[in-house]
């Protein structure tokens, strides 16, 4: 059952037509060759292997003879060396050994005599036992040792063919009625069709007595029901069975599990529960067969498990009766219980550890776990349990700290592509790196998850391409992707309907394509995708000007996905509402971005109007700019400062929200611009009587050489401008002698001057949050979220990251790489030079995260002069806050909120009688931050 679920993989089921040529990497002759052999290992009873081996296999027939030879030579033939090397050491070692018939025969003699004496009773097993000193579990490793030192002449078999022998582990299913396999009836796994061809597995050193001892442990002498069939193919069946791990050194990703158990293993600290726990197609159960056969190896080899002894062989080729693989589910019934634990109560057969894996173990019932952990005292001190399970909180966690507990982590994307890489090669499949790496990224850190991809790829019998996983997977590629936003932003609609109809007619689930697109999206504004930093970026930024425009386009299109998703989710036309959707990416520009409609007379002011921006690249824009501004500085009384205003100011762009004007208005001196702080309130007075709206404006510092290279300004706060990743003033503008005029630039783009107090909140938000991060993402219902990772924001954003919630819009991320950065990737922008220590604003963040756990939005503002940095916190809908660099801040809430900010103490305070909590004053300089509750 598990199996099932194990090897499938989210894959369009048209794609898996092309399993009709199954069976490539499994048909290789040389591999088939290897079953054959299998087969012939298969038919042997235990001696006849051991006597076999000790005598070059002499009684086997030519061809089978052949086969293994064949077999030997496609493990060294692989690509890895150092299977190579593992496949040839065994047949020297065993070739040596071979020669060597006195010892030999001692340890045959020695083993044989172990063995009968084992099979007298159970009691006289159990002396046997004791006098090799078995009896002490916990510290096995003499005992190990003495028994491995008897079987110095144990048949072994190659590495080769104990792989090719295990080449089909499977899951042993929990036997209807019995746990033991101590029973004359014992046939292996039971399945007819697989092991037909083998004598039924008996132990011929037991004894009847021992054998009817525990018949079937079917408790209460009950007929055993059928017995579970488990697929337990001859020949592997997939690549994640073929390529199955069966050493520690094969385990990818798994170094600290790797090492802890080889610690526990080599000092013979074994514990009588594990618990192996963490995501799907991670190694749990490879691991605990690992650890099984390790537990059982009679290697003298350092490295154990050796793969090729006795007990390697049998557990791997999943005929060990000491070794169990339990389905957790089957469990659940009282007399199996009893029957597990009085098997395990019992020795094992002939290993050393009786060892049960109990898979899916989130399935035992509260009774089991019971009944188990209440028995671990009275359990035979060889018996181990493996408890497996993909969901930990699901146990019950008294049971669970009684365990010794293994994370298994997701792979990671390199790993998985290193060992996908190395599959290919060992399988001749040809592939280009891209399509592998593409696989990893998909497969979410399952590597079974990336080997069924891989393995249904290699089926098509064609190189292993990037548009060929994509076709499977079922995604679109980058570049076609491009072409559909591309068409939808221009607003093309007849182009962008037939792109969008013809992708998820045949390639694409509507959901999943929103999800790229917004994915992309995402990534563009990032600064991702910028020229040089990708392909695709590079596509894009040829054909379309990405300025503040362009983006606020994206911005644009990225809400609308995300609201088109949430419609999806219970749309039976997904198709048609998502293209639908993609036509709206080209009409929200006029309306919501830079309009030169007629319908937007300045006079009058059209501050009812929404979301509406005059801006500078739009000539008639620029015209009434600059007609706004002339009057503006002429309604100032001093005539000095209206020539100020006129010569060295220019008013860049004004927006329209909720009935409230934003304007910026940019300097050129960094001695301009300090001036015109200074009388900000009589300019924004002046704005308003011409404007007759309420106005928040904000002063900007640009350089010199914009205002003389190009006669359209760039709004210094564009999303590139702000953008710490891709400064695109600083590359077209910016020299390096102009470092004053950068610093400047950035304080600039932090200062906020609210004209009067009483304005719309969100508005005031949107102002703030066009300071930080494109105001269109900043929505009343939507909260912040921080996040203090200490990564490179970059590199740490996973796909699902970047999934952002509905209701988060902001994510803070402090950046710790430079003492003087902090990162914002909230919606993708990034800041940098903000003058506070790391630290402190870490600090901040953190606590600020407990306060903005509430829905409502919220705001931050930095300011970023060093003297006076101010943060503050807006609850929406009941306060605004005003500040300047140059001014305490102030919080004036239509909810009367009461607000004291003191700002020469120490103890900075905030205080609203309503939502006192959910302010935090911040005054930097000594106090660092605190919370007012
Ligand atoms: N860490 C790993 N190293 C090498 N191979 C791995 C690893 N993890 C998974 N695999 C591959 O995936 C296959 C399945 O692994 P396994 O069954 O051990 O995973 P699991 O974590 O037990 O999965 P589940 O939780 O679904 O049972 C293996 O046969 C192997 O090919
Ligand atoms: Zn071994």
């Amino acid at each position: 059952m598990a199996e099932g679920r194990r090897n499938s993989v989210d894959v369009p089921l048209s794609k898996t037509l092309v399993a009709l040529k199954r069976v490539r990497s499994l048909r290789d002759p040389d591999t088939n060759s290897m079953s054959k052999f299998a087969m012939a290992i298969n038919s042997m009873n235990l001696d006849d292997v051991g006597l076999k081996e000790l005598h070059g296999f002499g009684n086997e027939s030519e061809s089978d003879h052949n086969s293994l030879k064949k077999s030997s030579m496609v493990r060294i033939r692989g690509t890895d060396s150092r299977k190579a090397y593992m496949v040839r050491k065994p047949c020297r070692q065993r070739m040596k050994k071979s020669k060597e018939p006195k010892l030999v025969t001692r340890s045959m003699k020695y083993l044989e005599e172990e063995v009968n004496s084992c099979s007298e009773s159970r009691v006289d097993r159990k002396v046997v036992r004791k006098k090799s000193g078995y009896h002490s579990w916990r510290k096995p490793v003499a005992a190990l040792e003495d028994a491995i030192m008897s079987r110095v002449g144990t048949p072994c078999m190659s590495m080769s063919e104990s792989r090719t022998n295990c080449s089909s582990w499977t899951t042993i299913g929990f036997p209807t009625d019995e746990v033991d396999v101590r029973d004359s009836n014992f046939n292996g796994c039971g399945i007819s069709y697989c092991w037909s061809r083998t004598p039924r597995y008996r132990d011929p050193n037991l004894s009847p007595d021992v054998r009817e001892e525990h018949p079937l442990l079917s408790s209460e002498g009950r007929e055993p029901a059928s017995r579970e069939i488990v697929p337990y193919p001859e020949t592997p069946r997939s690549l994640s069975q073929k390529f199955r791990p069966r050493s520690f050194s094969d385990l990818v990703g798994l170094m600290v599990v790797s090492n802890s158990l080889l610690y526990a293993l080599s000092k013979g600290k074994i514990a009588p529960v594990y618990l192996f726990h963490g995501p799907r197609g991670t190694g749990k159960t490879s691991t605990a067969r690992i650890f099984a056969a390790a537990l059982n190896c009679l290697s003298l080899e350092e490295h154990r498990p050796c793969g090729f002894c006795r007990e390697c062989v049998f557990l791997f080729s999943g005929r060990s009766r000491d070794v169990k693989e339990l389905d957790a589910a089957k469990l659940n019934h009282k007399d199996r219980v009893k029957a597990l634990i009085k098997s395990a109560s019992l020795s094992p057969f002939s290993s050393h550890f009786k060892v049960f894996i109990i898979d899916e173990c989130q399935f035992l019932r509260g009774e089991t776990w019971a009944a188990i952990f209440n028995s671990v005292e009275n359990l035979s001190q060889h018996s181990v349990f493996i408890m497996i399970t993909t969901d930990p909180a699901k146990l019950p966690s008294s049971y669970v700290s009684q365990t010794q507990r293994y994370h298994f982590p997701k792979i990671k994307d390199v790993d998985i592509s290193f060992r996908l890489q190395k599959i290919c090669i060992e399988e001749g499949l040809e592939f280009d790196k891209d399509a592998v790496d593409f696989i990893a990224a998909k497969s979410n850190g399952s590597l079974r998850d990336a080997e069924t991809i891989l393995d249904q790829l290699g089926l098509l019998g064609k190189r292993i391409t990037l548009s060929l996983a994509y076709e499977l997977v079922g995604v679109v590629s980058d570049k076609e992707l491009l072409n559909l936003l591309d068409l939808a932003l221009s607003a093309d609609t007849t182009n962008t309907v037939i792109r969008a109809r013809d992708l998820m007619s045949s390639r694409i689930d509507p959901m999943q394509l929103i999800s790229q697109l917004a994915n992309l999206i995402m990534d563009i504004l990032s600064g991702r995708c910028q020229p040089g930093f990708c392909n695709v970026g590079r596509n894009l930024f040829d054909t379309h000007d990405l300025t503040d425009i362009g983006m606020q386009k994206l911005r644009h299109a990225l809400k609308i996905l995300s609201e088109t998703e949430k419609q999806l989710r219970t749309s039976k036309n997904q198709a048609t509402w998502l293209t639908v959707a993609l036509l709206q990416f080209g009409t929200g520009d006029d309306e919501n971005f830079c309009s030169s409609s007629p319908r937007n007379s300045l006079k009058n002011s059209d501050c009812d109007e929404h979301n509406r921006t005059i801006c500078p690249e739009n000539h008639c824009d620029r015209t009434k700019l600059e007609t706004i501004w002339r009057r503006t500085s002429r309604k100032c009384q001093s005539s000095s400062f209206k020539i100020f205003l006129q010569k060295e100011g220019n008013l860049s762009s004004i927006s329209f929200n909720d009935g409230l004007a934003i304007a910026e208005i940019e300097f050129f001196h960094p001695d301009h611009l300090s001036k015109a702080e200074k009388s900000w309130k009589l300019i924004a007075h002046s704005l308003e009587d011409v404007l007759g709206c309420n106005v928040q404006i904000r002063l900007k510092l640009v350089p010199a050489c914009i205002k003389k290279s190009t006669s359209v300004k760039k709004p210094s706060f564009s999303l590139l401008g702000c953008s710490g990743r891709n400064c695109q003033m600083s590359e077209s503008t910016m020299t390096d002698e102009n470092e004053s005029d950068t610093s400047a630039r950035r304080k600039a783009c932090f200062q906020v001057y609210p004209s009067q107090p009483g304005k719309n909140l969100s508005s005031f938000v949107e102002q703030l949050d066009a300071n930080l991060v494109p105001a269109s993402c900043f929505h009343d219902k939507e909260a912040v979220v921080i996040r203090n990772h200490e990564e490179d924001a970059r590199s740490s954003r996973t796909t699902s990251d970047r999934i952002i919630s509905d209701h988060i819009v902001k994510e803070y991320r402090l950046r710790s790489d430079s003492s003087r950065e902090v990162s914002e990737v909230g919606q993708y922008v990034s800041i940098q030079e903000h003058e506070q220590q790391p630290s402190c604003f870490a600090k901040t963040l953190k606590l600020r995260r407990k306060v903005l756990s509430s829905n409502a939005a919220q705001a931050i503002c930095l300011g970023s002069q060093p003297q006076k940095q101010e943060l503050s916190i807006v609850k929406k809908a009941t306060s605004e806050i005003s500040f300047s660099p140059r001014e305490p801040p102030s919080l004036c809430s239509r909810a009367n909120a009461e607000v004291n900010y003191n700002s020469g103490e120490e103890n900075a305070q905030c205080k609203d009688s309503k939502f006192s909590s959910k302010f935090l004053c911040w005054r930097p300089p000594k106090s660092g931050p605190k919370l007012v509750s």
